[in-house]
């Protein structure tokens, strides 16, 4: 359906856009609300019958966004294939993990791919492929069939229409406008871009960062070890983006220092409150229990570990959190290890 407001003639995904949201978690439930207050009707594909079922009849989603009541204009469904008949385009909200097997289940059912906008953060763990790549891979061999959402955004903000800013990146700059354009209101503001590598690869690193800080304030090591957190892992996001062909200046953006401003300072991020917990002492197996959501630093600190060593950079930072996440490696050591690094220019240093 048409948003009777919108004046863009859209030109990639039909005139009468019907977004259909892939994954029913927190962040999908609340583009498709979000979706929905603006004006458009989308589709939310849950995969889990049961709670698609619930979120219908309740018009709630309890497990992932308790105390948002959906908007009538936004459907649920766990029948992909049903789903994927009406859509006239995608918006994958499902965790990195997973990206690929849903992508593949989804090319398979369509004559030909939609455009697709990738609003999922991180690196996968088997291939060390970026969201963008994986949709090449498995999805559409045509990178102007997808862009790329991302920049500092809560879903529980989002839905309630607290001021937003993020970033549409695509190299069809086509597809970038009109995705600008639909998810556009009053409250909700998306700028364009054409670096892909840049605003992916920053939206998966800030994950890791927050956890960085995270633990750096769970056991209390002040304002000024976590401002040079954020400072070195803005860095280091920089660094291995330029590395693998970004646009250094996308790391100044939204996507960039925006979003890890956001994940590494607010309360409200889950990476941030998996670094806190580990901390203050607790167990990473038990906190991810607690957390009952997705917190992608956690996977993608090995990809980025790993990814760097592929391609020769150092991350420093990011190689603290995976050897802390993954290898059981004592938390104070590791961090005063850092201060430990030989002395260099921060100019020499920084690309
Ligand atoms: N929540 C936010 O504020 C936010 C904001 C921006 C970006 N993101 C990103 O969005 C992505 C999704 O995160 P989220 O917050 O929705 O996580 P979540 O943990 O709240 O929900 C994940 C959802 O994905 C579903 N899922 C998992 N594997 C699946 C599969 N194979 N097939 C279908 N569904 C599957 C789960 O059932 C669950 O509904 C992440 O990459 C996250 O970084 C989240
Ligand atoms: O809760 P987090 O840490 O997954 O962060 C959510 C979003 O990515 C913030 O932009």
């Amino acid at each position: 359906m048409a948003n009777p407001s919108s004046h863009h003639p859209f030109s990639r995904i039909g005139n009468s856009p019907s977004p259909l949201i892939l994954g029913g978690g927190s962040w999908g439930t609340a583009l498709a609300v979000h979706l929905a207050l603006a004006g458009w009707s989308p589709t939310l594909w849950v995969r889990d019958p049961i709670l698609a079922q619930d979120i219908a009849r309740t018009r709630e989603n309890r497990v992932y966004l308790p105390g948002m009541i959906l908007p009538e204009s936004l459907s649920v469904t766990p029948n992909l294939e049903e789903a994927l008949s009406q859509a006239t385009l995608l918006v994958l909200a499902i965790p990195c993990q997973s990206c690929r097997d849903v992508l593949s289940r989804v090319a398979k059912a369509l004559p030909r791919p939609l455009p697709l906008a990738g609003a999922t953060k991180g690196i996968e763990n088997s291939t060390l492929a970026t969201i963008s790549e994986i949709c090449r891979e498995v999805y559409s061999p045509d990178p102007n069939d997808y862009a790329i959402l991302s920049g500092p955004s809560f879903a529980r903000e989002v839905v309630e229409k607290k001021p937003t800013a993020i970033v549409s990146a695509s190299p069809d700059p086509e597809l970038a406008r009109d995705l600008q354009h639909l998810f556009n209101a009053p409250w909700f503001k998306v700028y364009t871009r054409r670096d892909v590598r840049g605003i992916e690869l920053a939206g998966a690193m800030k994950n890791v960062l927050a956890i960085a800080t995270g633990i750096s304030d769970g056991m209390k090591l002040g304002d000024n070890a976590r401002a040079a957190l954020i400072t070195r892992g803005l860095a280091e996001m920089t660094r291995l983006g330029v590395r693998m062909g970004a646009d250094p200046l996308t790391f100044s953006g939204l996507a960039g220092v925006g979003d890890l401003l956001l994940t590494a300072t607010g309360d409200k991020s889950r990476n941030r409150r998996v670094g806190l917990r580990l901390g203050e002492g607790h167990s990473l197996a038990s906190i991810l229990i607690e957390l009952g959501q997705v917190a992608e630093g956690v996977t993608t600190a090995a990809s980025a570990h790993a990814l760097a060593e592929k391609v020769g950079v150092e991350l420093p930072i990011t190689r603290a959190v995976y050897r802390i996440l993954h290898e059981h490696a004592d938390l104070g050591t590791t961090l005063s290890a850092l201060m430990r690094r030989p002395l260099r220019s921060e100019e020499e240093y920084d690309l």
